[in-house]
């Protein structure tokens, strides 16, 4: 397997350069130069494979004879051994409509553990194997951050420097970064929103001199090894609902949806031939992604402050692996209709495409409100505490999806991480014993201004020379 870039400026690669590129170096976003497709067969025999066999099965399809099948088990089986279930991502039936995936079983109780259990392995052996210098940038809304430096820290040959927005994430988030102290991690609060984050990694990602010098690493949804970690819990909630809602309904997952990652997995998965019927993104106020399936145009707005604070994101970072299947992976419109985004600051594509666009994903943006009501709703009706993401996968549930159809929706994070609004609901929950240990420790961050030229005197002293 090769992986190529979304702007065609890149020389095929393979998995572990693809993976430690990151970001590709022509700006664009790697993706497979093929998808390889699973048989009706094959899937029959990958149903009763736990969750990390299935992993194993699908990375084996795109990691050519790279890494070792002994070792990559050995990677998986290490990543996974602290989820606090052997089901790594249970299923759990709400109705006979509804399946919820709970994606939040891992070490900082968010579905990015997932994937990123596995990429601070995976850094450490190609460290150790290639002896290489790994030092991880990365911006989050406050998830990826925890899980990253949860993954990595105090790795030998690995540092890790993660901006986050300064208070625009919740207690908990900034407590499970800013409360960890080894000497191989730095955070860094910057006085600014989450898209300003992820524009200052992309351009740092985009100074190859930079780049190199530092040896920057990717951890963030870029990085299309996450991608293919989450496309894993697709396969695995698929397999994992009634043998009889699989016969007879047609299956929808609903995902709560930001940079758009998660969802962009299940797209990978649905191309692979898992049989889903549609991928429903669900956002909160700050709704740019519904807002394109409805009418075509890509447009990042005002930013919005919500209860579910992860997904306050308006550029979201995998629309253009989107864009590149949409135009039938013609690199060059690619490249145009990315320039347009930077120069007009927005994209609009013709009717024809739209069609197509709806026929691939439904959508629906909750608002505040939705979010809140969801999370009492269901408290009270199921005995389900939604955390506030979840609750918003749960709004496009509820509006998009059909009689005859079934959904699983996506739990992305425990709701002991999102108090903030489950208070906002008269709703007094316990919390897990890892995050209330969270409360009395002290802190470590430097806050820094939105300002690239303090960020990077920051890194400069971080990284260092070498
Ligand atoms: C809890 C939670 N839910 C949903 C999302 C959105 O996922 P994505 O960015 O992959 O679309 C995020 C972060 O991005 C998150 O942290
Ligand atoms: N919500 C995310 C934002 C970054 O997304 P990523 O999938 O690109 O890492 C977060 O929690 O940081």
């Amino acid at each position: 397997m090769q992986y190529v870039s979304t702007r065609g400026q890149v020389a095929p690669k393979g998995f572990i350069d693809t993976v430690l590129m990151g970001l590709a170096d022509d700006g664009g976003l790697m993706i497979p130069a093929e998808i390889p497709v699973i048989s009706p067969e094959a899937l029959e025999e990958w149903k009763n494979l736990s969750y990390e066999e299935l992993f194993q099965q699908i990375f084996s399809l795109y990691i050519n004879d790279e890494i070792p099948a002994e070792d990559l088990k050995a990677m998986v089986k290490r990543s996974y051994a602290s989820f606090r279930t052997p089901e790594v991502t249970p299923v759990n039936k709400i109705n006979d409509s509804l399946y919820i995936l709970e994606l939040f079983h891992g070490p900082t109780f968010a579905f990015k553990d997932v994937a990123l259990q596995f990429m601070g392995e995976f850094y450490s052996y190609v460290s150790k194997k290639q002896n290489e210098i790994i030092h991880i940038l990365g911006a989050t809304s406050g998830d990826t951050g925890a899980a990253a430096i949860q993954g990595v820290r105090g790795k030998d040959g690995i540092k890790i420097c993660i901006l986050h927005p300064h208070q625009k994430v919740s207690k908990i988030q900034e407590l499970q970064m800013t409360t960890v102290n080894d000497e191989n991690v730095l955070n860094l609060s910057v006085k600014g929103n989450f898209d300003d984050c992820q524009k200052v990694i992309k351009d740092l990602f985009a100074d190859l001199d930079f780049k190199a010098k530092h040896h920057l690493r990717a951890i963030n949804s870029i990085n299309f090894v996450r991608i293919l970690a989450q496309t894993v819990y697709y396969f695995y909630a698929y397999f994992h609902i009634d043998a009889e809602a699989q016969a007879s309904k047609k299956v929808n997952i609903s995902v709560p949806s930001g940079n758009f990652g998660n969802i962009f997995s299940g797209f990978l998965a649905k191309r692979m031939g898992l049989p889903i019927h549609k991928l429903i993104i669900a956002t909160n106020e700050n709704n740019i992604l519904e807002r394109f399936v409805r009418t075509g145009e890509y447009k990042p707005g005002d930013f919005k402050s919500t209860h579910s604070p992860s997904m306050d994101i308006q550029v979201a970072s995998n629309f253009e692996r989107y864009l590149y299947y949409l135009l039938d992976e013609n690199v060059e419109k690619v490249s145009e209709y990315m320039k347009q985004l930077q120069t007009e600051g927005k994209i609009v594509v013709s009717p024809e495409l739209l069609a197509r666009v709806q026929n691939d994903f439904a959508a629906y943006g909750a608002s505040n409100d939705e979010c809140l009501k969801y999370i009492g709703e269901y408290n009270e009706k199921y005995d389900y505490l939604l955390d506030p993401h979840t609750a918003c996968g749960i709004a496009a549930y509820q509006e998009c999806s059909e009689e005859d159809e079934v959904t699983i929706t996506f739990a992305t994070a425990h709701p002991a991480k999102f108090d903030e609004a489950i208070a906002l609901c008269m709703i007094e929950q316990k919390f897990p014993e890892q995050i209330s240990a969270l409360l009395t420790k002290p802190q470590y961050q430097q806050v820094v201004d939105h300002d690239q030229d303090e960020i990077v005197r920051e890194l400069e002293k971080f990284y260092g020379d070498k």
